[in-house]
């Protein structure tokens, strides 16, 4: 069995952090140590949630439990999403630390979760640099989406040239593996959803079905993150990986798209996210 501390955030209602991550990798086998950043009502794209940001102290205090029983060599893979502060960052690199200097093999995927002021996702003052300086050169794998991307590189990313150079320059600052969860506006076909991943050996693109939402759920970038981490840790390869993750967050989609959902329809869904039904491939493009 392999383990995943999952630090990211925790919502009451619905599904986006923890919530969309946890369940997904559980039904993937995976054992997961869930560590909350925030506890909030809702995720923040309803535009109003209550609750609260877990103070910084937590991630150091509980990695420290779980070292004191013993348990923590056991950890495979640190994975970071939705921060509640920018003072937490430095505390998730502790721990990471921590676990690297006992295993190893720990490997550190970082969903580099920023606000965006378009879709409504809010994300505390501070984060966004805290994961440019300290997170990013550290991480082993990356998904960042579109708009993350083009902060991450500093680059103009509008088309799929652009793109692939962008994958390339985040690739040169240290991860092994970089995933863009959605191309959108810079992918090759507007009707369809375009995901890429890179790797040393070279960039790949999957391309599925476009569902026309009439207001598009959240935590799809969290599902999908977490899905690439559990089919990595059991030992596919990254290409395998990529395509088996993309065709289980394609199954997830549809059923919520035909269930008229705003939420992610995770349990509805999990029997493809055990076995997913559509197969699509991934074509090589660099
Ligand atoms: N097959 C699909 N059809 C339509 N919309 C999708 C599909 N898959 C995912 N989405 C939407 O695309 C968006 C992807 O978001 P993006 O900004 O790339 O990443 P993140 O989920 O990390 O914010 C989400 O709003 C999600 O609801
Ligand atoms: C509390 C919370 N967690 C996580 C996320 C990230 O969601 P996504 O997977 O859509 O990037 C959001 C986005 O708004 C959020 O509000
Ligand atoms: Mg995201």
């Amino acid at each position: 069995m392999k383990n995943v501390l999952s630090i990211q955030s925790h919502v009451v209602f619905g599904y986006a952090g923890n919530k969309s991550a946890t369940f997904p990798m559980q039904l993937n086998g995976i054992d997961v140590w869930a560590l909350n950043t925030v506890q909030f009502s809702n995720h923040t794209q309803y535009g109003k949630w209550t609750g609260m940001v877990i103070p910084k102290e937590q991630i150091g205090e509980i990695v420290r439990g779980i070292d004191e029983i013993g348990e923590l060599a056991k950890c495979d893979a640190i994975y970071s999403g939705y921060i509640g502060s920018a003072e937490q960052v430095d505390e998730i690199i502790k721990a990471y630390h921590k676990i690297k200097s006992i295993n190893p093999n720990a490997l550190y995927l970082c969903d580099p979760v920023m606000g965006s002021p378009e879709k409504g996702c809010v994300v505390a003052a501070g984060v966004k640099e805290g994961l440019m300086n300290i997170a990013i050169p550290q991480a082993d794998i990356m998904t960042p989406n579109l708009l993350e991307l083009r902060e991450l590189s500093g680059l103009a990313v509008e088309n799929i040239d652009q793109a692939i150079a962008a994958v390339k320059h985040l690739l040169a600052k240290g991860p092994k593996i970089v995933v863009v969860k959605h191309l959108g506006s810079a992918g090759r076909d507007e009707n369809k959803f375009e995901m890429l991943m890179a790797t040393q050996d070279g960039v790949w693109s999957l391309m599925r079905p476009l569902y026309p939402f009439t207001k598009q759920p959240v935590g799809v970038g969290d599902l999908t993150a977490s899905l690439f981490l559990a089919n990595l840790l059991n030992g596919k390869s990254a290409l395998e990986a990529f395509e088996r993750m993309g065709n289980a967050v394609n199954d997830v989609m549809s059923i919520t798209h035909q269930l008229n959902s705003y939420e992610l329809q995770l349990i509805e869904a999990r029997h493809v996210i055990m076995n997913p039904i559509s197969d699509y491939k991934a074509e090589k493009i660099a």
